[in-house]
């Protein structure tokens, strides 16, 4: 089967042709000519969650050709394709099914001829009871004192999905701490075990394949750790479990089978909080919170599969997102909460995008000659306002942004909220409309100086695009209506840019040269085989090495 590519279709050609038309057509001016403009381009989700896109540099007949381009690119049977279990990961010829780790119709799933929703129930089953043991303090360490810390160790999917909703979610936390150690730098590990009591501490080793250096070295050190207090291996399994795929290695390394919670192939690394990767989350936030967050992903997940692309709020966004990258080459896109327990989204959509849309290769083998995957970047707000915020307004580059908030706080501490809020609301409306120079220098007006040198620098051009996300309030369900809402993004933009979305081989060859470069550092002998940088960096390292 031969795939269109998006610069092949008649879309692309007539998008090409709208962009010279609408290119410095400013924001401003798009509103001014349309006082519905609010109405025509937002959606609002239930009263959960509202997306509003009118900032954007689009008209209506951009949005109809940017819809015509995802009906050529065939995104509708696309997303029954993955709804349906098809093997659309086709390099690791595996089927994609994080959506139905969140089926909570039970509607069937068939893979390799078996219905994948009881091994999933059982799952879950699982996890609560083991949680619940966990949170009514049954299970009890090696002293028999009952436990307090949680250590997540994995890296990459394994980590940065559960972390992120751990801090998100902590209005609903319990007792128990959860740390989360991923980097192979021993500082992290270290850092983390000075704080926890080796009696009280139960770790969890999350690795899909059980073979990640860094999860596993991190997991060897921390178990011998233990061993140091605990003298005996047999309280391995009162201390230690795992989440994998690879139930033999995780044996091998001592952890008890009831202790190792199941994942499967068609369950990607960087799509896998739903699953028992997040079992950190469900320790913190107990079974009925995290179902609730499951409910939340089911909400998106049929909203993308049931709702016509017009008013599709996934597809819409990975639409606009296209539009910006291709056609204004526009590089990034920065992820901006408003909410200090969203801190982490930035750096979670960071791998969920760039992992899976960072392809340079279509799905037919070729170089690709358009734009994939952006760069995602981003800080909370207000913090990132005093960082990079003068190079969002006034700089040579444009960064569409995701403003992201939620109205309701969970800490109404006097009026920090409605501060912050009002800090979202004047950020984007400065971005797109920027501020000209008659309203500056009607301020200064008496002012020579100002009039004749200062003026072009307080100038905002404006133009800058943005979307605006309202939660009604960040709770288990809405926190999984906006994650499933960007893993579904992430979906469209890669059927649009005709790559394969759910594998990552360039994370392979760092791995593959690492290996061989250790070895290299162990050596006395100096044996040159590589370029003249990488020798003598290794070289330095040797020289310098106390
Ligand atoms: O869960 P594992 O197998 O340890 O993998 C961790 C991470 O490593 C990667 O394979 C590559 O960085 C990610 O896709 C994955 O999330």
């Amino acid at each position: 089967m031969k795939y269109l590519d998006p610069i092949n279709t008649q879309a692309w050609v007539e998008l090409k042709k709208h962009f010279e038309q609408i290119k410095n057509v400013h924001i401003k001016d798009l509103f001014y000519n349309d006082s519905n403009r609010f109405e025509k381009f937002s959606i609002n989700f239930d009263n959960q969650l509202l997306v509003d896109f009118s900032k954007n540099r689009i008209t209506s007949e951009t949005v109809n050709k940017l819809l015509q381009l995802a009906n050529e690119m065939k995104l509708k049977s696309s997303i029954q394709s993955m709804f349906n279990g098809e093997k659309i990961n086709y390099t690791e010829n595996q089927p994609v099914l994080h959506v139905a780790l969140r089926n909570q119709i039970d509607k069937k799933m068939i893979v390799h001829g078996e219905n994948i929703m009881s091994c999933i129930n059982k799952s879950l089953k699982k996890m609560q009871i083991f949680s619940e043991l966990v949170i009514n303090k049954i299970w009890i360490g090696f002293s028999n004192k009952n436990i307090t810390d949680i250590v997540n160790i994995g890296i990459g999917g394994s980590d940065l999905g559960p972390h992120m909703v751990y801090d998100a979610l902590t209005p609903y936390r319990n007792y128990l701490k959860v740390h989360y150690v991923s980097n192979i730098d021993g500082s992290h590990l270290l850092n983390v075990l000075k704080k926890v009591n080796p009696e009280t501490t139960l770790f969890i080793v999350v690795s899909k394949t059980f073979t990640t250096q860094e999860t596993m070295i991190n997991a060897n050190s921390a178990c011998n750790w233990l061993l140091k207090y605990a003298k005996h291996k047999k309280f391995i399994s009162k201390h230690f479990c795992a989440v994998t795929m690879n139930i033999q290695k995780a044996k091998s390394f001592g952890i008890d089978e009831q202790n190792i919670f199941e994942l499967w192939d068609w369950v990607g690394g960087r799509y896998s909080l739903w699953s028992s990767v997040g079992i950190s989350i469900m320790l913190s936030i107990g079974f009925k919170n995290f179902m609730k967050l499951l409910e939340g992903g089911h909400a998106m997940d049929r909203h993308f599969l049931e709702t016509d692309f017009k008013k599709n709020i996934p597809v819409l966004l990975a639409l606009i997102s296209v539009w910006y990258n291709n056609f204004f080459r526009m590089e990034t896109e920065a992820i901006l909460p408003y909410d200090q327990y969203l801190h982490r989204l930035p750096e979670y959509l960071q791998q969920a995008n760039m992992e899976s849309n960072g392809k340079c290769v279509n799905r037919n083998g070729k170089l690709v000659t358009w734009q994939t995957g952006p760069i995602i970047w981003g800080k909370s707000g207000t913090n990132g306002q005093h960082a990079f915020y003068q190079l969002m307004h006034q700089g040579t580059k444009i960064i569409p942004c995701d403003f992201i908030a939620a109205i309701n706080s969970h800490n109404e501490l006097d009026d920090h909220h409605k501060i912050l809020l009002s800090h979202f609301f004047a950020q984007t409306k400065a971005l797109a409309f920027g501020t000209n120079s008659d309203i500056i220098f009607n301020d200064f007006k008496n002012d020579i100086e100002f009039k004749n040198h200062a003026l072009p620098f307080k100038v905002f051009l404006g133009n800058r695009p943005t979307n605006s996300i309202l939660l009604k309030k960040v709770t288990p369900y809405t926190l999984g209506l906006l994650l499933a809402l960007y893993e579904h993004k992430i979906f469209t933009q890669g059927v649009i840019f005709n790559i394969f979305s759910f594998d990552q081989w360039g994370v392979e060859l760092g791995k593959i040269l690492s290996k061989k470069i250790f070895v290299k550092l162990n050596k006395t002998l100096n044996i040159s085989s590589y370029d003249s940088s990488t020798e003598n960096l290794i070289s330095y390292y040797k020289q310098w090495k106390e």
